[in-house]
């Protein structure tokens, strides 16, 4: 498959690597489209395929356009890409919140799919959340798939409505969790711990709880009561969690998440 992606940052390059890795695409059938020179010689010294300076008329060769630029720098990139991109090809947007409709009202162009992937997709363990436009075919979504999986894991969402919730929930998911990482590194350090020390501490015990967690039989509440013994330190943490509401913030947080999702579709 030829590929081409316009907006090459954090989450365009981490698309790339994972395509030439899995071997997906050949380097040679990769265009990285940068906009300044200074972004193009570094682009270059990455290796990840060729490398051309603004949206020129080659990308028009590609079975899929990638757009991964920020959500603000849609109208820009629309306004010289729909002068480029040809009936056959698909475009690909990974940008938050822009609907499925805005895309291709300002691409002028029907054969959109639109995905939220996450950053754990730079090591393969990315969770993607996409939908599609009717009109591309069962074996162009999965050739799109195809691509995606390379990246982690992938659900197809009918309603492309929920986009902006997978946004909300796993898009902006792994900065929730570095949050509360930092936090409890921060208490440890607090408590007498060197930084590496309570780091260590942490992240193991991140890591352990996410396997229990998905090796058990357990629910969640049946997970935390088995930490918290009755009158015990866990208890006490948890009552101080619960009158700080610290739950509601979280869901609060991850509402206006949504709410802004909503905000960046209008541009
Ligand atoms: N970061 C994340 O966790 C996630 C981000 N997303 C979405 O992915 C998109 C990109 O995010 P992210 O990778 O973090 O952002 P970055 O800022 O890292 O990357 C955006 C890139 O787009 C480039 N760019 C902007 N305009 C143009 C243009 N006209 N032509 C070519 N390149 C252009 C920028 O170039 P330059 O370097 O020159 O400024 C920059 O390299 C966003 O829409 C975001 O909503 C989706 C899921 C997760
Ligand atoms: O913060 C953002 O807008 C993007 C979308 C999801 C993660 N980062």
């Amino acid at each position: 498959m030829r590929v081409a992606i316009i907006g090459c940052g954090n989450m365009g390059m981490a698309y790339a690597k994972s395509f030439l890795q899995n071997n997906l695409v050949k380097p040679e059938n990769m265009l990285l489209v940068a906009r300044s020179p200074a972004r193009q010689t570094e682009l270059e010294g990455r290796q990840a395929g060729r490398v051309v300076l603004g949206i020129t008329q080659e990308v028009g060769l590609y079975d899929l356009v990638i757009v991964a630029v920020k959500p603000q720098d849609f109208s820009a990139v629309a306004r010289e890409l729909r002068d480029v991109v040809q009936p056959h090809q698909m475009v690909l947007s990974i940008m938050a919140g822009i609907p499925i409709a805005r895309l291709q009202q300002e691409l002028a162009h029907p054969l959109i799919i639109r995905a939220m992937p996450n950053t754990p997709a730079l090591i393969g363990l990315g969770m993607t959340a996409y939908a599609a436009a009717e009109g591309l075919t069962v074996r162009q979504i999965r050739q799109v798939e195809n691509l995606i999986n390379s990246t982690g894991r992938a659900v197809f969402l009918e309603q492309e409505n929920l986009l902006d919730a997978a946004t909300a929930v796993s898009g902006s998911g792994p900065a929730y969790f570095f949050y509360i990482v930092r936090a409890m590194i921060e208490a440890g350090r607090q408590l007498g711990f060197d930084e590496a020390l309570a780091a260590q501490l942490v992240k193991q015990t991140m890591l352990g709880s996410f396997h229990l967690l998905n090796n058990s039989e357990k629910s969640l509440d049946e997970l935390i009561k088995a930490v918290a013994s009755k009158g015990g330190t866990t208890e006490a943490a948890l009552t101080v969690f619960g009158e700080r509401d610290l739950a509601g913030a979280l869901i609060g947080g991850i509402s206006a998440a949504e709410r802004r999702a909503g905000e960046l579709s209008k541009g």
